[in-house]
């Protein structure tokens, strides 16, 4: 515990794995993706997951939330305990007829199941989810009726309720405004500061600086993962991305 708690405060270095991927290959029907892919997803930390399109990002995701099958290897996970996944927003259907809090409460049915009347504890744990991502005056609306970033954190929030010890995110600032990607990025911080692991799928590539951890995928294989620094390096960015070197 001791040595949970300092790797907690020191940002996660910590040693411990959260999840480790070993030759783990997995893709849709007829369609490889990853393959051979050795990485490990360090516990208590912030881990970006890069590449270019194409390059496996969620398909790794799914393959270590459990929604997709891997069909050799192996992907282990510290706990049993099922992760939070946040899929990409483009990924949920306009045509839900749900409010932004049936959403965000959804993500309380994995721990009490589908037909358990919401606890008082599960009510509170959804309204403070909706302040953490300042979507409570949106509770009420439509989630088909918002902007994507106002969409984005109730997703997020969502993610947030399920409280697992490991949250998944797709994507979750692509396309959003200074000021969401802002509320998201604190949102994630503080949790991992709480002792969640974070794992987000990213082509911001500040974003992904920030964090503790990257995997760097390219064709569906580990490239190089490690802190940041080392990994997004200027022959890396402008091999797969043809991006010139700063200055
Ligand atoms: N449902 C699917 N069925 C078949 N092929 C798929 C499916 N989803 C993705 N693919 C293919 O799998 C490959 C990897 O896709 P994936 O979405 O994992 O990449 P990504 O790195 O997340 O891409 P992006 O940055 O564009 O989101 C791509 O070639 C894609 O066309």
């Amino acid at each position: 515990m001791k040595m949970i708690i300092s790797a907690i405060r020191r940002g996660g270095a910590s040693g411990v794995r959260q999840v480790t991927l070993d030759g783990v290959a997995a893709g849709y029907p007829g369609r490889p993706v990853l393959s051979q892919l050795d990485a490990v997803i360090p516990a208590f930390a912030t881990t970006a997951v890069v590449g270019p399109n194409g390059s496996g990002k969620s398909t790794l995701l799914g393959a270590v939330a459990g929604v997709i099958s891997v069909t050799a290897g192996t992907v282990t996970h510290r706990t049993g305990a099922r992760p939070a996944y946040v899929v990409q927003r483009s990924a949920v259907s306009d045509a839900l007829p749900i409010t932004v809090r049936d959403t965000v409460a959804m993500g309380r049915w994995g721990r009490r199941g589908l037909w358990r009347r919401a606890s008082a504890r599960d009510r509170s744990v959804v309204e403070g989810c909706l302040e953490r991502l300042r979507i409570g005056p949106l509770a009420d609306r439509r989630l088909a009726e918002l902007s994507g970033g106002q969409r984005q954190r109730a997703l997020v929030a969502q993610g947030l309720a399920q409280e697992a010890d490991l949250l998944l995110l797709d994507e979750p600032v692509t396309g959003l405004d200074e000021a969401a990607r802002r509320i998201i990025a604190e949102v994630l911080a503080e949790v991992t500061a709480q002792g969640v692991t974070v794992v987000q799928a990213t082509h911001d590539l500040r974003a992904a600086r920030r964090a503790d951890h990257c995997l760097l995928l390219h064709e569906g294989r580990l490239l190089d993962s490690g802190p940041p620094a080392g990994v997004l390096i200027d022959e890396a960015l402008e091999r797969l991305w043809g991006l010139p070197a700063r200055r």
